[in-house]
């Protein structure tokens, strides 16, 4: 199917989305956490916690996290999961050579390991991992429903699926105070700290384009997953769903 997320680009209405996707996420690399934590006013951090406690039971030893950019999920996700390995794969080097010296710097280079992939097209055999998991990424792909078919297809049967993706509040008032900060502040603020002009309107526009909730949760289904469920957080401005092979 086709999604109009799809059809929003950084740049330019021509030329490859998934091109001009790996072209902004290079540029915004060295300011990205700072802007990141500043925007969400470090609740994202929260988010993240909530997604790996939903993956605790299940105790993954072999875990992807798609999109991984600058690291932060797959570092907290290693700590907190203890997998045998971590590998997190993403289409911008310069998010990954980021994510690559944090974790370094906490010591964890023996588990967590970093590869160029585009989650369209995987280079993982079939059944591979015990859990994938995917934070505020999953907008960006080109081709959504191919992700995420790919992401069923590495993983092994009974695995387990998290995506945590920002998404639209649809209640007074936090529908409209989140409408005023997604088109004045997040924009304002990103350009300032990027120095990229495009990347951070492209961002309001995607969350407002995707899929939220129970459509979103049907999109899960379709391409072969099982238990899908959702769990609004922070009144809606972020979802975390989860599923299962
Ligand atoms: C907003 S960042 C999120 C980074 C990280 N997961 C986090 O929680 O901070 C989105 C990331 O998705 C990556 N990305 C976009 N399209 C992708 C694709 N098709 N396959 C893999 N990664 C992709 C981008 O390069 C970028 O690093």
């Amino acid at each position: 199917m086709n999604y109009p997320q799809e059809q929003i680009k950084p740049y330019s209405n021509d030329g490859k989305k998934s091109e001009q996707v790996e072209q902004m996420f290079d540029n915004i690399a060295p300011a990205y956490d700072q802007l990141n934590h500043t925007l969400s006013l470090g609740i994202d951090r929260s988010w993240r916690r909530k997604a790996i406690n939903w993956l605790k039971p299940f105790r993954p030893q072999q875990i992807m996290d798609v999109a991984t950019g600058t690291g932060d999920f797959a570092i907290l996700a290693c700590r907190e999961l203890q997998p045998d390995q971590l590998i997190g794969t993403d289409i911008s080097e310069g998010m990954m050579n980021v994510g690559r010296e944090k974790v370094k710097k906490e010591g964890l280079s023996e588990k967590i390991s970093f590869a160029k992939e585009d989650c369209t097209s995987l280079s993982f055999a079939d059944n591979r991992f015990d859990a994938i998991t995917v934070a505020f990424g999953i907008r960006n792909f080109e081709d959504l429903d191919k992700g995420l078919s790919e992401m069923c297809r590495v993983l092994k049967p009974g695995g387990h699926l998290v995506i945590l993706e920002l998404t639209t509040p649809d209640r007074f008032p936090m529908k409209q105070l989140f409408s005023i900060y997604s088109k004045i502040v997040i924009p304002t603020l990103g350009k300032l700290l990027s120095k990229d002009n495009s990347a951070y309107s492209y961002l309001p526009q995607t969350i407002k384009a995707f899929p939220q909730g129970e459509v979103m949760k049907n999109v899960i289904s379709q391409v072969g997953f099982s238990q899908v469920q959702f769990r609004r957080l922070t009144f809606g401005i972020c979802t975390l769903y989860t599923a299962t092979k």
